[in-house]
């Protein structure tokens, strides 16, 4: 049966990444969605560019969420200016996605820093403490299904999970959209929200990210 996109992606990564080189691994994936086949990761613009990268130097986090692996892109991205011992919890829905992110994230050499769990958010978030010893989470990276985004905020705040100076980052706000997420987060007096514009990856068509700061 004919490949599907993810194991394409994984096929470029093991032709043209380095083995234990994260921003090979990067680049191999980027020239990938660039020039054969697009796909849905956050990208080189939204993500070198300006945003991605210079909010997790800025935060700096120990433990970081992220919400939608995907193909593990953005994990990649993330693990890879984490501060040592720092960790990296990403969800992940579909066991597809997951197993392709597995091998994205071991070719990066990447395993120690990412933990990569599959399962639904809404059933995830609430077993981070019990299950992950996760204590709050310093910087969570929204970029799965957006009509997830806001639910999924509201129960981090139900369980303890965000504390004063816990940024959220948001993909995709504009394209495919998240009108309730922004809605919320703009109007609401525990953030104080920043917006990025960009494009969508690989795309002239307008996309943007909003970090948020979650204020206590
Ligand atoms: O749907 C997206 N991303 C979501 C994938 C995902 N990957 N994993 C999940 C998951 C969903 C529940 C979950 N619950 C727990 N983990 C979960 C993970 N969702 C997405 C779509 C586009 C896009 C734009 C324009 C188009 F014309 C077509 C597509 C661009 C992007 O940057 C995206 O991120
Ligand atoms: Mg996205």
């Amino acid at each position: 049966t004919r490949s599907t996109r993810p194991q394409r992606l994984l096929g470029a990564v093991r032709r043209t990444a380095t083995r234990g080189d994260p921003r090979s691994v990067v680049r191999a994936i980027d020239d990938f969605c660039r020039h054969t086949e697009w796909a849905m990761n956050v990208g080189d613009e939204k993500g070198t560019g300006c945003i991605l990268d210079s909010v997790v130097s800025e935060v700096s986090p120990a433990t970081v969420l992220e919400l939608g692996t995907y193909c593990g892109y953005s994990t990649v991205r993330i693990a890879t200016l984490l501060p040592p011992g720092a960790k990296l919890i990403t969800l992940e829905f579909n066991p597809d996605f997951a197993l392709i992110a597995r091998q994205v994230i071991a070719w990066a050499g990447l395993e120690e820093k990412v933990h990569l769990v599959e399962g639904s958010s809404g059933d995830l978030i609430p077993l981070m403490k019990e299950k992950f010893g996760v204590k709050s989470f310093d910087l969570v990276f929204l970029d799965h299904w957006k009509d997830r985004y806001l639910p999924d905020t509201k129960l981090l705040e139900e369980c303890g999970l965000l504390q004063k100076g816990s940024v959220l980052l948001a993909d995709n706000v504009i394209c495919p959209g998240s009108p309730d997420y922004l809605e919320y987060i703009r109007n609401s007096p525990k953030y104080r929200s920043q917006h990025f514009k960009s494009h969508l990856e690989y795309t002239k068509v307008e996309d943007g990210l909003e970090k948020s700061v979650f204020l206590g």
